[in-house]
């Protein structure tokens, strides 16, 4: 019987160095436990003469081909005319604020425990850091029904159809995006034997990542959501109006500045491994700031969980060998529970360093 994500995450859990995250308005200074000292390991680059990430706009003739370029130099881009109603992408960015803004024992009714990944709690990836980030997560996979009972007993219903409603947008929008990707490299629905309507497995996973980062009293200290790379084919981000992600890019972070009617969309691990490392799979990571509460919404998208998930026969030969062997999104997942960053290091099969 084939598995589902929220099986892969209970047979890898994650022990966190504190159970859930503080009441962060109640700290006024930052806590040793959340200054961390590589905030500005690389410099930040933002200034109006370097180049910054495109945007592209879905309806433009030449979307494709901008989308390959996009994802072969920054692996990530923002689009607009995505057909996502800009109603429910500020009701979502309303219903993700509510969420963080109730009292903390209600949150906590809803916190995902050490094996599960649904709930509210840290990032998994705080698992792998010494210090703790200033932010918080709510992360669902199905249907959020019995935890958003738990969070709001009276509205439940109301917020679990705008998150269903979202999450049904973005499938479509995820699976667009995909193709057009894929596209730009001359790889097709028939080239993929897992999108094929016919195969036997089962349908392409996706989780909801919601996340809050509060203002902070020391923002140069402290680190929002670390470094890091999605575990997934794309991710789908909607960030509000206020800034806070950047990518490393040229050896330091750009802000990737948010626009309003633009949704900001990642290049994730294993659309990399897919396209034999000519999609690049963008680091990225959030800082947080003195006087706004931040709030994003990621979706990501992934394929079906046991699917074989190996470099597309149409971009191997003989002068591009397979940078990778083929992997389950389940196996992806496992190793990267171990490897966090190193993870498609490890996987690779050109890679001489040592291990
Ligand atoms: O908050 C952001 O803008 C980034 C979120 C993100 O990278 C993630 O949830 O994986
Ligand atoms: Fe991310």
């Amino acid at each position: 019987m084939s598995s589902k994500l929220t099986d892969v995450f209970a047979s890898h859990p994650l022990y966190l160095h504190q159970e859930h995250p503080d009441d962060f308005k109640s700290l006024h200074e930052l806590p040793d436990q959340y200054k961390w000292t590589r905030v500005h390991e690389y410099p930040s680059l933002d200034s109006p003469t370097l180049k910054s990430v495109t945007i592209i706009d879905l309806n433009d003739p030449n979307a494709i081909q901008l989308i390959g370029h996009a994802c072969k130099t920054w692996g990530i881009f923002q689009v607009t005319n995505h057909g996502v109603p800009q109603k429910l992408v500020d009701d979502i960015e309303s219903a993700t604020r509510c969420l963080f803004t109730l009292p903390m024992e209600q949150k906590l009714k809803a916190a995902r425990p050490p094996t599960g990944f649904s709930g509210y709690g840290f990032h998994r990836i705080s698992a792998f850091c010494e210090k703790l980030m200033w932010s918080e997560g709510f992360t669902i996979v199905g249907s959020p029904l019995e935890h958003f009972h738990q969070l709001w007993p009276e509205d439940y219903l109301k917020f679990c159809s705008i998150f269903e409603e979202y999450e049904k947008e973005m499938k479509k929008l995820a699976e667009r995006l995909m193709w057009l990707m894929l596209g730009s490299l001359g790889v097709f629905k028939e080239d993929v034997k897992w999108a094929n309507p016919n195969s036997e497995l089962e349908a392409a996973s996706a989780a909801l990542q919601l996340n809050s980062y509060p203002a902070c009293p020391n923002p140069d200290q402290a680190m929002g959501l670390v470094d890091h790379t999605d575990s997934n084919l794309l991710s789908i981000v909607h960030q509000g109006n206020i800034s806070g992600l950047q990518v490393l890019r040229d050896g330091g972070w750009i802000m990737i500045p948010p626009i309003p009617s633009a949704l900001v969309i990642n290049v994730g691990d294993l659309i990399h491994i897919l396209s034999n490392g000519l999609y690049h799979n963008v680091f990225h990571r959030a800082v947080v700031n003195r006087t706004h509460h931040r709030v994003s919404v990621a979706y990501l998208y992934g394929p079906p969980i046991s699917a074989e998930i190996s470099p597309l026969s149409k971009l191997v030969g003989p002068s591009h060998p397979p940078l990778y062997p083929s992997v389950t999104w389940k196996e992806y997942l496992g190793i990267k529970a171990k490897f966090n960053n190193k993870t498609l290091l490890s996987l690779r099969l050109d890679d001489t360093s040592p291990k």
